[in-house]
């Protein structure tokens, strides 16, 4: 205690305060010297690492991170907070994705970074998952969604949500002259068309009133809430979750809403399924995964396979993935279409084409495009992948290092560090995409009049390798009947003078939305 007041007297009687400034001035510079020639990315500050940088560029986020690849030649190092224990790559370079999701996918998880921020709304869903626990939900999924009989079932699901639903809304404001945010209608279409596909249950969000569904409402409160946790350090969310206050209540609340509306459906199918002793009338996937059982033998039938709190986290992880990747996707496709009105020519002319083969002919209004119909669209599916390539659905990525890990090309990723891609900057890399790159330009996946898809690593849009999106058949299926369907018949006017822009978070939102209104075409 007497040497500690000795150093003290010691220092405050040698030491001024402008030799400290000195002395943290110095430290300053000569670590900007030494992140400036180890780095080729933007400043990492001492202390606060990127924080500054990414306050500094906070509207344009998307932007800013596209440049600083461009300008350290695809690939940069990256550092959060003093102990914050974040740190790792950010990358736009095809290569590395191929090394990340493919080559090495067992030493690039989702990892418990992620896991512990989704674990309360997820639990250990596909989404969530990782090993044996994901590969068991995976191959399930891949072979319910691949079925036949699912692909007939959810197309269905598709056009009575578009014919049913979005069409008469459509009617009704093109009666009432009303304007709407586009962008609000599909993600109440996707919603409605997800559950029902995964659960079998139709949560009404899209009726004609457009009403507020609890279930809707949970479902997105709970979403925002858990990615609140990766802005804050985790003792911060932490402590707010065992005291239960702030965002962690709401999370709580929220995430209860979400379970109970699993739970029940997953209850109620599994009782019906033990009164009738199966549920051969039903196509959706809980229905299809309740059924099973540990070995299918009619004479000694075993246990079910799957327990109710499986089924429950499947169909959470489901919901969440399918439910707004699709909406945003058209949404940012409808307004490309107002920009390029070429493309949507272009569209028209193949949708007319196509149903100038039908033997009998229908008033457009009447018109209710089959699967195969669909399939021929081959311009259309060009128009949708390429907007998907500027507008990527999930505009950034990350998976956690398990091992210390090398890239073919010498960069080192430390074991707990994080490897983040970036789908958005990707696609406007000359590059990955050629001097256009910037361009919307459909043909670019056109070749010999057919539709010709791009290597999964440069084009990161879905995903790829043994993760690559189960949902892709289903959402293309979805994209391109909600845009068909509505393009047959109107057309879709933006209203001029919105600030069109993304919203900085896991999905690209617009985040003004899209206010449009409906003309029926002449
Ligand atoms: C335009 C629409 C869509 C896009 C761009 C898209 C994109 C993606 C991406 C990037 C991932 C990987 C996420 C990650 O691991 O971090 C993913 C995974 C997944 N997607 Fe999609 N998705 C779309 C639609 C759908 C739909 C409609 C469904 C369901 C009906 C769906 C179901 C899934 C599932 C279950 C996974 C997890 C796969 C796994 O981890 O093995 N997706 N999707």
């Amino acid at each position: 205690m007497q040497a500690t007041n000795i150093l003290m007297e010691y220092l405050v009687s040698h030491i001024n305060l402008s030799d400290v400034a000195i002395a943290l001035l110095g430290l300053f510079i000569f670590s900007c010297i030494i992140q400036k020639v180890t780095n080729k990315g933007p400043m990492l500050w001492p202390v606060m690492g990127i924080i500054p940088t990414v306050f500094f560029h906070f509207n344009h986020t998307y932007e800013w991170v596209t440049e600083a690849l461009i300008k350290s030649g695809g690939t940069f190092y990256y550092r959060g907070m003093w102990m914050g224990n974040a740190y790792g790559i950010i990358t736009a370079d095809p290569s590395k994705l191929e090394y990340i999701l493919k080559t090495r996918f067992r030493n690039f998880p989702k990892g418990k970074y992620y896991r512990d921020r989704f674990f309360d709304l997820l639990g250990d869903g596909i989404f969530n998952a990782d090993g044996d626990t994901w590969k068991e939900q995976r191959r399930a999924a891949t072979l319910e969604m691949h079925s036949s009989r699912f692909v007939e079932y959810s197309f269905q699901t598709i056009q009575e949500l578009v014919h049913i639903k979005l069409l008469k809304l459509i009617e009704k404001l093109v009666i009432s002259k009303e304007s709407i945010d586009l962008q609000d209608v599909l993600l109440r279409f996707t919603f409605d068309n997800v559950c029902t596909a995964a659960f079998g249950v139709h949560p009404g969000c899209l009726s004609i009133d457009l009403p507020d569904v609890p279930f809707a409402k949970a479902f997105e409160q709970a979403t925002e809430l858990t990615l609140f946790r990766f802005t804050v350090p985790p003792f911060i969310w932490k402590a707010m979750k065992l005291f239960c206050f702030g965002s962690e209540k709401e999370l709580k609340k929220a995430v209860g809403v979400v379970h109970k509306f699993a739970e029940k459906a997953v209850c109620n199918r599994r009782t019906e399924c033990y009164k009738l002793g199966g549920l051969s009338d039903r196509s959706d996937l809980l229905s299809r995964l309740t059924e099973l059982r540990e070995t299918e033998d009619v004479n000694r039938p075993t246990k079910y396979k799957f327990s109710e709190k499986f089924l429950r986290d499947f169909c959470i992880s489901f919901i969440l993935a399918g439910r707004d990747t699709s909406s945003v996707a058209l949404a940012w496709f409808f307004w490309l279409l107002s920009k390029n009105p070429q493309v949507e020519y272009k569209i028209l002319n193949e949708i007319n084409e196509i149903l100038s083969h039908r033997k009998s002919k229908n008033e457009i209004m009447d018109v209710v495009l089959t699967i195969d119909e669909l399939k021929q669209m081959e311009y259309l599916q060009a128009a949708l992948s390429e907007s998907l390539r500027l507008y990527p659905s999930v505009p950034l990525d990350l998976k956690e290092v398990q091992e210390d890990d090398f890239f073919p090309d010498g960069t080192m990723v430390k074991k707990g560090s994080r490897v983040l891609y970036s789908i958005y900057s990707m696609a406007r890399i000359d590059g990955i995409w050629g001097k256009d790159c910037k361009e919307y330009r459909p043909e670019r996946w056109i070749k010999d009049g057919k539709f010709v898809s791009e290597n999964q690593f440069k084009y990161a849009v879905f995903n790829a390798g043994p993760r690559l999106c189960v949902g892709k058949r289903f959402a293309y299926l979805q994209m391109k009947m909600v845009a068909a369907s509505v393009l047959l018949r109107y057309s879709v006017d933006v209203v001029k003078g919105q600030d069109v822009a993304p919203k900085l978070t896991t999905t690209l939102y617009m985040k003004n939305g899209l206010i449009v209104n409906f003309k029926p075409r002449e």
